[in-house]
């Protein structure tokens, strides 16, 4: 039998990531091997890039939006915008709202850039502009590649609905060796406990969540370890599972995912529900777990199995009954404040709302979800304004509230607008439900053209006329009405179905048992080049397979009993066969998981004990158990 030698007496610097001064040149006998040199991370080599590679920042890309589109309005908007977040950073108050429909108190033109034929789109560089660039820097959370049209959107909205996070479930405790030593119980036999289980990591829908914005601060998640095993047959205590809470709505994603259309891992929809994200680690037995009727008091553990760890992108779809829409400014924040208990952010300049907000209004012991998003300007399908990302937000949403600004110049004109948008968006949300709400009429502005708007919306348009209402957010006129048609929409759609927009995981209880098979493997050979070998391995094999690997990480490689285990693992597994059939000889490295060994032709237990003793010393390493081989008469 062709023994399978951990490294010692071998050197070789190869490619740039492997680090020379892990190496050590020791002179063992002839062929004779032992011990693991853990923790080598093959990111040079082809196809071996260590796990979290992959969420290596990508170069920034930056992204002009194109605004072709957009009445003038909507380009005063933008420009008042401007001014208001100018306003706010100096001396200068926010503008009036008056400001916004009057002629535009622009600047001066030759303060832009005459090269640019594209006065829109100066407009909206400019409103962004003023931005620090941590409100505007390139890469998202956790380094995050976004798309070329989010980079422009504000920090702040950005990590509303999208977070990369990084998720580890806990090890498995390690077994133990340990035997009876107790008075009066001779050969007491073994009593190592196996270790505890490592904490799965959980997802977890809260109602009391509606934004992603906590992963803003915290982006590593990692669930506790299982409880190393001890004597007396204690078995260590399984670890603490670890609960993620996220907003209802929120689908989760492997970041490493073979394919795009790999199922997520969850999608949540109602408050409470939770999917598994990642599974701990099992806990390695100790060696009362070993006791065989031939060997009966073995001197073998193994380690605990490594918990699962993952990098995953989440993604908010906000879960309400209705959807307040409209243009900035149009009080669709107030209509939410005075509906509801949420308290938006409410100010007299187009986008004070940069992320959607939630709120539950209570009315005739009936409850209904309201969400108040961020304003749409004409054009917001090709990035003007805010564009249009968080419209993803009233997809979920069964009817929507249309809220119209009456001291709009062009309160119809609005309306078309806005609902163009929502087509070009998604041709589904056109065919939702909408009520109109006209706002403001408290004031002589939009009071007077109220019964003018009501016939071109009803008479022109053909609006059901029981579907428009006349509001005002601020003195909650005609607003209790409104809600009581909302309800009667709601009703007539039914009971609210769950929706699940994936065919997601939901795990809801991890694997019992995660069973590979270890004969399950492929080797690849890598030749090095002589220099970079520095006279020691000349060839790398690297053996994969979920199997083998997780064989390799679990084994101790303190107890010689186990070295001896892992050898007879890789015979009866065909592993030494196939390296044989690809050639290896005396010297060569062999990588399996993060585990390098010298490949030795001498498979006799005394080299392989040799081999492993040598390893224990230079590791540092206390000898412990084993003491019955090599037998002193033996050898
Ligand atoms: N007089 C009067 N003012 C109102 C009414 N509703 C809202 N406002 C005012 O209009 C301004 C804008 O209100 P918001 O609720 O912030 O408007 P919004 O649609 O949420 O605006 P954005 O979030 O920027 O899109 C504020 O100054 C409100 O006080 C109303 O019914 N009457
Ligand atoms: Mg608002």
């Amino acid at each position: 039998m062709t023994a399978l030698h951990q490294h010692i007496n071998g050197c070789y610097r190869s490619s740039s990531q492997r680090s020379a001064a892990k190496w050590r040149l020791v002179p063992g006998p002839a062929g004779v091997l032992l011990t693991p040199c853990l923790a080598r991370h093959w990111a040079s080599s082809p196809g071996r890039e260590h796990t979290t590679a992959a969420h290596a920042t990508q170069p920034a890309s930056s992204s002009t939006p194109s605004s072709s589109g957009g009445s003038d309005w909507s380009k005063r908007l933008l420009a008042v915008a401007n001014n208001k977040k100018a306003g706010n950073r100096g001396s200068a108050a926010p503008s009036p709202s008056a400001d916004i429909f009057s002629p535009a108190k622009r600047r001066p033109p030759q303060q832009r850039d005459p090269a640019s034929p594209n006065r829109a789109d100066d407009d909206a560089s400019e409103a962004h502009e003023d931005f620090d660039d941590d409100d505007f820097d390139a890469d998202g959370p956790g380094g995050m590649d976004l798309e070329p049209e989010r980079k422009r959107l504000p920090a702040e909205m950005r990590c509303f609905d999208t977070a990369r996070i990084y998720i580890k479930a806990g090890d498995g405790g390690n077994g133990c060796v340990a035997f009876r030593r107790e008075k009066f119980v001779e050969h007491g036999g073994p009593s190592g406990g196996t270790g505890g289980r490592g904490g799965n990591v959980w997802a977890v829908a809260d109602e009391k969540l509606n934004s992603l914005t906590s992963f803003r601060g915290q982006v590593h998640f990692r669930a506790p370890a299982g409880v190393n095993g001890q004597g007396s047959n204690c078995d260590g205590a399984d670890a603490e599972e670890l609960l993620i809470p996220v907003p209802p709505g929120t689908i989760i994603r492997r970041r490493d995912a073979a394919s795009p259309d790999d199922p997520p891992l969850a999608e949540l929809l109602r408050p409470g529900q939770r999917a598994l994200l990642a599974t701990g680690g099992r806990g390695g037995r100790g060696n009362f777990s070993f006791k065989t009727s031939r060997e009966r008091a073995p001197t073998i553990a193994e380690k605990g199995e490594k918990g699962e760890e993952l990098w995953a992108d989440l993604e908010l779809k906000v879960v309400a009954d209705v959807g307040i829409i409209g243009v900035p400014n149009a009080g669709k924040s107030t209509l939410l404040s005075v509906l509801t208990a949420a308290r938006p952010k409410i100010a007299n300049y187009p986008f004070t709302t940069l992320v959607p907000n939630l709120g539950v209004c209570e009315l005739d012991y009936r409850t209904t979800v309201f969400a108040d998003v961020p304003g749409l300007l004409e054009g917001a399908h090709e990035g003007l304004g805010l564009g249009h990302e968080f419209l993803r937000h009233v997809q979920r949403c069964r009817v929507l509230v249309h809220v119209i600004d009456g001291t709009s110049p062009d309160p119809v004109g609005d309306f078309n607008a806005i609902n163009l948008e929502l087509e070009l968006f998604n041709p589904g949300l056109r065919n939702k439900p909408q009520l109109v709400a006209y706002n403001k009429v408290d004031l002589p502005d939009s009071g007077d053209f109220w019964e003018l708007v009501r016939e071109q919306l009803v008479g022109e348009l053909g609006l059901p006329a029981e579907r428009v209402f006349a509001v005002s957010a601020a003195t909650g006129r005609g607003v209790t009405e409104l809600v009581r048609a909302v309800r009667a929409v709601l009703d007539e759609l039914g009971p609210a179905p769950l929706e699940y927009e994936t065919n997601a995981l939901n795990q809801t209880a991890p694997p019992a048992r995660r069973d590979v098979r270890i004969d399950g493997f492929t080797v690849e050979v890598e030749e090095l080049p002589a220099a970079s070998s520095g006279g020691g391995a000349s060839r790398v094999f690297y053996v994969s397979g979920e199997g083998i690997e997780r064989f390799a990480q679990m084994t101790n490689w303190d107890y010689y009993e186990a070295v001896k285990r892992f050898q007879r693992v890789l015979e009866v597994s065909g592993i030494n066969g196939a390296l044989r059939a690809r050639g290896v000889r005396a010297g060569d490295s062999v990588v399996i998981g993060e585990t390098e060994f010298d490949w030795s032709d001498d498979t006799s237990d005394g080299a392989v004990y040799d081999s492993w003793l040598r390893d224990m010393k230079d590791r540092g390493v206390n000898r412990q158990g084993s003491a019955r081989w090599p037998h002193p008469d033996v050898r």
